[in-house]
């Protein structure tokens, strides 16, 4: 069976905790890239969290893995990138349920948050989950049409007084 890859990103902060990850999920039989930072020097999360994004939602990678500060820039970036779903996450329970109910497909957390062994527990309880499906995946696809809210149409109806158009939204 081919393993399962991930896709691993962070800035200077996250490059704290990132290395240590990296070497359990290796462990725990998954092959693993890394998409920098590599360097201490201070630089921009958005750059990794994109990059991670675009290559899980390309196919690339099967699952991706963010960190920074807080976890919470990083995270945003990912989920700036149609078909990403982040969890920013800092323990285990919320981990697991983003996957068994979000089908979350990133994972995010903060360097300055969580401790390595506390980071691993996360990492081990998000990828042992399973998505659940069923009315969890009617929820994922309301939040895909939360994206027509951005077409001209939907631009129009909410932005209108005229009670029509209001009816419309509800
Ligand atoms: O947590 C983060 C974003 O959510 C960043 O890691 C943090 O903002 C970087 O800060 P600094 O440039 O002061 O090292």
């Amino acid at each position: 069976m081919n393993k399962k890859k991930i896709a691993f990103g962070s800035d200077h902060v996250g490059l704290e905790l990132k290395p240590a990850i990296i070497e359990y999920v290796k462990y725990l039989g998954y092959e693993v890239h890394d998409f920098g930072a590599f360097e201490k020097q201070r630089t921009d999360y958005p750059i990794y969290g994109k990059k991670v994004a675009e290559e899980v939602a390309k196919g690339n990678y099967d699952l991706g893995i963010v960190m920074c500060g807080t976890g919470i820039g990083i995270g945003l970036a990912a989920n700036k990138v149609p078909g990403i779903r982040a969890a920013m996450v800092s323990e285990p329970y919320s981990a697991a349920f983003s996957r068994r109910h979000n089908n979350t497909n990133v994972l995010s957390m903060g360097s300055r948050v969580v401790g390595v062994e506390l980071a691993k527990m996360i990492v081990k309880s998000w990828l042992d989950a399973q998505f659940e499906g069923g009315r969890h995946q009617r929820r994922i696809d309301e939040l895909g049409a939360e994206d027509e809210r951005n077409d001209e149409k939907f631009k129009l109806i909410l932005n209108s007084k005229d009670k029509k158009y209001q009816d419309n939204i509800n």
